[in-house]
């Protein structure tokens, strides 16, 4: 088997030659055991994911987490899942179209399409499918707004991994992260408005928990900069809403295994607030571009209960970004300043560059 694919025959189905890719984390394709059993261990046996030396995290996983979790984990997909499917995998097809729509109305001659780091679509089809119709520059944006090793990181391994083995490459670019990204705040930061329109501002004696997923606190000692960018984030939304500094909290939450993750924790943190008397918290998760899993069905539903059950009154969680108009402006902007190189709102067609390999090959041209 050759090392290197071979090359496509040539096909015109995207004369622009340009795609921008979102890619988010991944989700089960149905809420059952066996579908979570086969997207958690693809996700779990990720080393970006879970950096534990793999003969003893291969015991672990397989001995136990695939044993106990899917059933567990399915019938809390269970009490998200909608009729067109996961939410996570619904926002991200809706916000690949939403930007697709804007960027043409801009001028832009691009594919925009959506990609899933586990499970399907996966990346490397994506990127195939993409290279097959004649995509020769290829701009990858992993939707999360803090850079973190198992996330982000894994997106570009996974992107470079399908260009090891490419042999006509495309031009690629990735995302970083946009975690102080100005239309990205003030997307967030007229949600929150919106919400206080509509449920009454926050008294002296309320909260706003800012909650970010976790990560495990040896991540932070490594130098993963997640930490330091939720941080940013949070005091940059909370100075734009003018919260003082006891109005709001930044908290991780998902935490998993027995090691310290990233503090204070989500969950505990809402527990002590009911107890000690606060009356209302409102909950933002910055960190999701998407509601998902985390968000709906741990933090709107578990948060709430866990927040009333201590002798909090009132709990809201404020929704994540998904299609909102504002965000995928600002989603515009960002694959824009990435796009600005790569001219395309001049007609480009990458086929009139070359000649194909099969012609080069009638010609005996050694290329
Ligand atoms: C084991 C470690 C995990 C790390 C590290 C981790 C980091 C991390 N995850 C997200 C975003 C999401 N995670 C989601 C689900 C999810 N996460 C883990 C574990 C780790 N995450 C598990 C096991 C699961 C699956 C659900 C479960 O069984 O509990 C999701 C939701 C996906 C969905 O289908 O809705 C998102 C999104 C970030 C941003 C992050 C690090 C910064
Ligand atoms: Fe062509
Ligand atoms: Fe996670």
């Amino acid at each position: 088997m050759p090392r290197f694919q071979p090359e496509p025959p040539h096909r015109h189905g995207n004369p622009a030659g340009t795609a921008v890719v979102l890619v988010n984390l991944g989700t089960p394709e149905a809420p059952t055991a066996p579908a979570l059993r086969r997207y958690l261990k693809q996700f779990l046996s990720d080393p970006r994911v879970v950096e534990i030396p793999r003969p003893v995290w291969w015991l672990i996983l397989n001995g136990i987490i695939l044993n106990l979790r899917p059933k567990k984990s399915a019938a809390k997909y269970a009490t998200v899942w909608t009729d067109e499917g996961s939410p996570l995998r619904v926002h991200t097809e809706r916000q690949a179209k939403l930007l697709k729509g804007l960027l043409g109305e801009r001028g832009h001659q691009v594919t925009v399409t959506w990609a899933m780091r586990y499970g399907q679509p996966s990346v490397p089809a994506v990127l195939n499918h993409l290279k097959a119709e004649g995509a020769r520059r290829i701009l990858i944006i992993p939707m999360y707004p803090q850079y973190a090793a198992s996330t982000t990181a894994t997106v570009v391994d996974e992107a470079a991994r399908w260009l090891l083995g490419t042999r006509n490459q495309p031009e690629m670019r990735f995302l970083r992260n946009y975690h102080d990204d100005a239309g990205y705040l003030a997307a967030l930061e007229k949600s929150v408005r919106r919400h206080w329109q509509a449920n009454g501002p926050l008294s002296d004696q309320d909260r706003l928990l800012i909650s970010f997923h976790g990560l495990p606190k040896r991540s932070l000692d490594l130098g993963d900069p997640y930490f330091c960018e939720c941080h940013k984030t949070g005091r940059l939304l909370a100075e734009r809403l003018g919260l003082t500094e006891q109005q709001y909290k930044i908290c991780f939450q998902s935490r998993f295994g027995k090691a310290e993750w990233l503090q204070p924790y989500t969950a505990p943190t809402l527990h002590a607030w009911g107890g000690a008397g606060i009356r209302r918290v409102d909950v933002i998760c910055p960190g999701f571009s998407a509601d998902c899993l985390e968000t709906l069905e741990e933090i709107a539903q578990e948060g709430r209960d866990d927040f009333l059950a201590a002798g909090g009154k009132e709990y809201h969680y404020i929704p994540a970004l998904n299609e909102d108009p504002d965000w995928i402006h600002a989603l515009g902007d960002i694959a824009e300043r990435h796009l600005a190189g790569w001219e395309t709102k001049t007609a480009f067609d990458p086929h009139a560059l070359e000649t194909s390999a099969r012609e080069a090959f009638k010609f005996g041209a050694r290329t």
